[in-house]
């Protein structure tokens, strides 16, 4: 149920992010809601939404130089004070917006099936957790609440916006994959891949839009765990990864039944590697 935002009408709202209008802007509010498997669990990761936003605007600002973005104001109501942003209203393309400098995840998949991701061959012999020779855009269309993203061509996208602006999504997403995962990579965390948003302003200004590189679009992994040819472990979810699939939960993942409850030891375990990668990536103290 969406909250009650004064100055603020419900649009949408996405696993744990939702839109308002507001005035002549947009009010992006992050939750504390957290997802594992495809299930929104229980309780929420105190100043999750908080910490993510935080995140945002830092990599906003270092990004700043490659693209302009949304953000107009944090100047917002006290119902959602530090976890929401004012940004402006833009023409989205309706395109999610993936590089990916390691293999994993569907691209893995993608891989094993056909040798290629979105089109693109990779070389023989790669695995989970490979780095790229070089980072490669992947992107993909915008899935229904509950659905996955289904991994398109390049020629997709021209056919969606056409060839031209198809290369500057493509470029500048692959520019901002590769100044982030280059700070990242300097404070210990490897960004595998990231998802961007991007919309038009009325005179064709492309925009760096949603959120960006968060470890709910991204992945994060610690650098000094990083071992090719398995499931890296996650920055942020491995605590609640690995209780949700221990013999102490009684979760049977296979069954398609919702996890239970997280204990609170694993929200504040959880909590503080938000707080950690935060920290670490932006040099600022929570
Ligand atoms: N950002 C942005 C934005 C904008 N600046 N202007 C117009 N529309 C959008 C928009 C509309 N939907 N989405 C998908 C992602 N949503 C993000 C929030 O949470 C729900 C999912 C982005």
């Amino acid at each position: 149920m969406p909250l009650e935002i004064p100055g603020a009408t419900h649009l949408h709202s996405g696993k744990v992010r939702d839109l308002y209008t507001y005035g002549d802007h947009l009010l992006m509010v992050a939750s504390d809601r957290v997802s594992a498997y495809d299930f929104l669990l229980e309780p929420g990761i105190p100043d999750k939404g908080e910490i993510l936003t935080r995140m945002s605007l830092w990599w906003f600002d270092q990004l700043a130089d490659l693209v302009p973005h949304h953000v107009v104001s944090t100047d917002v109501p006290d119902e959602v004070a530090g976890r929401a942003l004012v940004v402006e209203r833009l023409d989205m393309f309706p395109v999610e917006c993936v590089a990916r400098g390691y293999l994993t995840g569907s691209g893995l998949a993608d891989y094993r099936e056909t040798g290629a991701v979105c089109g693109i061959p990779l070389p023989d012999g790669l695995v989970d957790g490979s780095r790229l020779d070089t980072a490669i855009f992947t992107p993909a269309t915008k899935a229904d609440l509950g659905e996955h993203d289904e991994n398109v061509s390049f020629e997709a996208v021209v056919e969606t916006v056409g060839a031209e602006m198809a290369e500057r999504l493509r470029d500048l997403t692959l520019a901002v994959y590769g100044r982030a995962e280059e700070i990242a990579r300097e404070r210990g965390i490897i960004l595998a891949d990231t998802k961007l948003e991007f919309g038009a302003r009325p005179d064709g200004t492309i925009v760096l839009a949603d959120e960006v590189l968060t470890p709910d679009s991204s992945r994060f992994w610690p650098a000094d765990r990083y071992v090719p040819g398995q499931a890296q472990p996650s920055y942020d979810k491995q605590f609640v990864r690995d209780w949700l699939t221990s013999e102490e939960s009684g979760w049977d993942r296979a069954s398609d039944t919702p996890p239970p409850r997280l204990p609170d030891e694993i929200v504040e375990r959880t909590r503080d590697r938000y707080i950690e990668a935060y920290e670490r990536l932006t040099g600022l103290t929570w």
